[in-house]
């Protein structure tokens, strides 16, 4: 109980105090949790340069420089910061956009305390926050050739405003049609390995002689547009994704036999013949796992199409007419300008601090944080955000927003 108050960093603008290395005109600020210190900075004051961390450890004295996974923010003008449950620091930024001005910085959460096991070194993560929930994610696995593909076109071409592709990453060569950032990121394996041991990535998995993976940018970048995510992705992706926090509908897809299968993929025409006796020994072994591992919740035989698809569409409850509830879900938060911020139990407060205050009621906001879900190595969901007319309004949450 009893409002704590959270330190704001423009105040600290020359330095912290027992002259660690980040340069004194930077912006910094530091949280103490249990015996360490997190100093979260910005070394220079451009626009759009990130924060940076590094953690002084009391009972050693050292300065340690942490791996830092996810991306990072970007600095604005200023910032607060808060600890919460003692496992994460709420960053809130001054001056950025609607949808960008709340961050976490895990610092001992249940994903931090596996990546340090994982790297033995000091670990921190940011996840950015975001209100409210998105429907679970689809993911959609099944051998090379079987339609994974053409179920999912017919999928977002019919519910254009509802399903979002999740674009994958990839080292093999686009074929003829495909276009970079639309079917896939083509990239080279060198910076894709890079990203995935900086925690950019979801999952990953080496098919077929090449690296695929799901970027959590990717998945989010469809949550965060209001719509519902696909995934087309292997069964050892579809393993990872199950074994991660992301909660979603895992859908494999099988084919009517393997000489169906063979000729798909050859009338299909886009792979070499070495690459096909590839896929089709690659097949059978997907096919048993993705059958007989208990990954997948729903198994579907595309043998004709038109039946699979209306198969699909009823696992996802769409089989009546198209679904007229695709209200988007509310976006972005509405800082004041310049504000101070104060925690009381699970309310973060933020007051309008301008020298007039006549519009502090339209101003002054409380983030409820009694809800959170998700984080590292995706998003922090279901902040709700209420306006407030006073501090003792923010305790009853009244004048929601929606
Ligand atoms: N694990 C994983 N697998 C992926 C990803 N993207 C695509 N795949 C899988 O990689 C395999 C090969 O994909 P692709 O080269 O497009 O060939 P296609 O399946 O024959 O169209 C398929 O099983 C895809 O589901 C990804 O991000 N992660
Ligand atoms: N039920 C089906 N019957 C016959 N051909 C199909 C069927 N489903 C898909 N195809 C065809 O099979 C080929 C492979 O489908 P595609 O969607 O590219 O598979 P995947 O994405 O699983 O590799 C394509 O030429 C597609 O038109």
């Amino acid at each position: 109980m009893g409002e704590a108050p959270a330190l704001c960093v423009e105040d600290l603008k020359e330095g912290f105090s027992n002259g660690f290395g980040l340069r004194t005109k930077g912006f910094k600020a530091s949280t103490d949790v249990g015996d360490k210190t997190f100093v979260i900075g910005c070394n220079n004051n451009d626009s759009a340069s990130s924060l940076e961390v590094h953690i002084y450890d009391k009972s050693r004295g050292k300065w340690v420089i942490p791996t830092v996974l996810g991306t990072k923010p970007k600095f604005y003008e200023g910032y607060s910061a808060v600890l919460l449950n003692g496992d994460r620091i709420m960053i809130i930024i001054r001056g950025s956009t609607p949808d960008d001005c709340i961050w976490f910085l895990e610092v001992d959460t249940e994903y931090v305390k596996q990546q340090k096991e994982v790297s033995g070194t000091e670990v921190v993560a940011w996840s950015k926050g975001v209100r409210g929930d998105a429907e679970k994610p689809v993911v959609i696995s099944g051998p090379s050739g079987v339609g994974k593909g053409t179920l999912i076109n017919m999928l977002m071409e019919e519910f254009p405003s509802m399903f979002g592709f999740s674009v994958s990453h990839t080292t093999r060569a686009p074929r003829d049609m495909e276009k970079n950032g639309v079917h896939y990121h083509f990239t080279e394996r060198s910076i894709m390995e890079k990203d995935i041991k900086d925690g950019k990535f979801l999952e990953f998995a080496s098919v077929h002689g090449n690296l695929y993976g799901t970027s959590i940018e990717a998945v989010e970048a469809v949550a965060d547009s209001g719509k519902r995510c696909i995934l087309d992705i292997d069964v050892q992706g579809a393993k990872s994704v199950r074994a991660s926090s992301l909660d979603a509908v895992f859908i494999f897809i099988s084919p009517p036999s393997m000489g169906e299968l063979e000729e798909r993929l050859r009338l299909r025409g886009t792979e070499t013949e070495e690459q096909v006796q590839k896929r089709l020994r690659n097949a059978e072994a997907e096919i048993e796992q993705g059958k007989s591992s208990g990954i997948f919740d729903h198994i579907l035989c595309n043998d004709n199409l038109e039946k699979c698809y209306e198969n699909l569409k009823k696992l996802l409850g769409l089989d009546g007419s198209a679904p007229t509830n695709t209200k988007p879900s509310p976006k972005g938060i509405d800082l004041p300008p310049n504000h101070s911020v104060s925690k009381i139990d699970n309310k973060i407060l933020i007051k309008c601090e301008t020298p007039e205050p006549v519009n502090e009621s339209k101003n002054s906001i409380v983030l409820d944080i009694s809800l959170l879900k998700g984080g590292a190595p995706g998003r922090t969901r279901g902040l709700n955000v209420y306006a407030i007319d006073s501090f003792s309004d923010c305790l009853n949450g009244i004048h929601k927003l929606s």
